[in-house]
């Protein structure tokens, strides 16, 4: 049975683009090298039915290279052949040329690159292989010509090839590198990302948490950590469903983006646990926030039932009063823990255990 992925589509349009542009590109490279191949033949004397194959392999092979990949069960696999075959017919030309040296290299060159390019060391083995097996017994059948000398004109023909198509193949490759580079750049954003709650996912969490910790360690900040945990969520799920639950999620999340400042990060601990690192506080202000957020999702209401009302409890520790990351990110949970155990809806922020007055 043959399936159709929901990725189908998206592979079926990357093949498309890419023999659109060995078609562009196949235009550009049979068009160039014409000029110096005819100028050659023309010098060689060679009879009007190389002037004719020449004529097809510029202006029509292209087209129906094309044709083929994009009727093809395997796109890409057929633009593949279609690379090998410019080669063979590459070996035909400078068989031909009787090795004519100003074309034949450039020809040569020109061929190696853009099959390098596109397909690596494998496109260019078996490019290589196409272009020898044509070259060898067609230049033999030639009477093995050795073309030493060529005209003004065919340097002249020669170099549009030289120029211009290695530019527009390094252009080309600049375009796909910037391209990968955006790609990269999406790939990395969507590796950090919660993609239900639009926050940071502890693996950024974990990142900043100890770029944070280490700042404040230099003494350049004074970070904080805050733990929120959502109270008796199962309920909430088990009462209103597992979509009014995402939905409180969500509010909550884009509520800690309101509220975090600009260097603060909110993040999706796990589960129904949340997290924001503050940059820099001081214990005031960790307090006032903690406290605002506790009252904002107080007032949070499901769309299915307007007399619901959520809760939260909130665990802060200081990075300043912590030895490690470790101990830090424990404080915290501990401070958290202890909110809960207390009853739930509260704040509660780590402190180090009274001097012994005695000792
Ligand atoms: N809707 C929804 N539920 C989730 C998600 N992630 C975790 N949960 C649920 O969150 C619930 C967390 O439950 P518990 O850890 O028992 O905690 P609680 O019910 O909040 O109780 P306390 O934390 O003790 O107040 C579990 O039922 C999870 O299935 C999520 O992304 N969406």
């Amino acid at each position: 049975m043959h399936y159709n992925s929901p990725d189908h589509s998206h592979l079926k349009l990357r093949s498309t683009r890419f023999i659109r542009r060995m078609f562009a590109m196949r235009q550009l490279g049979t068009f160039l090298c014409f000029n110096p191949i005819i100028s050659v033949l023309l010098e060689l004397q060679k009879g009007n039915a190389f002037y004719v194959l020449l004529f097809i392999n510029a202006f029509v092979w292209p087209w129906v290279a094309y044709r083929v990949a994009m009727s093809s069960a395997d796109p890409t696999a057929s633009e593949r052949r279609n690379l090998t075959i410019d080669a063979a017919l590459g070996g035909f030309w400078v068989a031909m040329m009787g090795i004519s040296p100003m074309p034949s290299l450039i020809i040569m060159a020109v061929l190696a690159s853009d099959r390098y390019a596109v397909g690596g060391w494998l496109q260019l083995q078996s490019a290589m292989r196409a272009f020898l097996l044509i070259f060898i017994p067609m230049w033999m059948l030639n009477g093995m010509p050795w073309q030493t000398s060529f005209s003004t004109r065919t340097v002249w023909l020669t170099l549009p090839l030289a120029a211009g198509y290695m530019f527009v193949l390094s252009a080309v490759s600049y375009k796909l590198t910037l391209t990968l580079r955006r790609k990269n750049r999406e790939l990395e954003r969507i590796s950090l990302m919660d993609p239900s709650l639009g926050i940071p996912n502890r693996r950024l969490f974990d990142r900043r948490l100890e770029s944070e910790y280490l700042r404040t360690r230099r003494g350049e900040c004074r970070a904080w950590l805050l733990l929120l945990d959502v109270d008796n969520f199962k309920t909430v799920n088990d009462t209103f469903g597992h979509e009014a639950g995402d939905f409180l999620l969500a509010e909550i999340s884009a509520l800690l983006r309101n509220e975090a400042g600009e260097q603060d990060i909110p993040a999706r601990f796990g589960g129904d646990e949340l997290g924001v690192i503050v940059h820099d506080a001081d214990e005031v202000g960790i307090l006032a926030l903690a406290e605002t957020l506790q009252q904002k999702i107080t007032r949070l209401r499901l769309p299915a039932s307007a007399d619901f009302h959520c809760s939260i409890s909130i665990g802060i520790a200081a990075a300043s009063d912590a030895e490690s990351l470790q101990q830090w990110l424990s404080r915290a949970d501990l401070a958290l823990y202890s909110v809960k155990r207390a009853g739930r809806n509260g704040v509660q922020l780590w402190r180090p255990a009274p001097e012994n007055p005695t000792a």
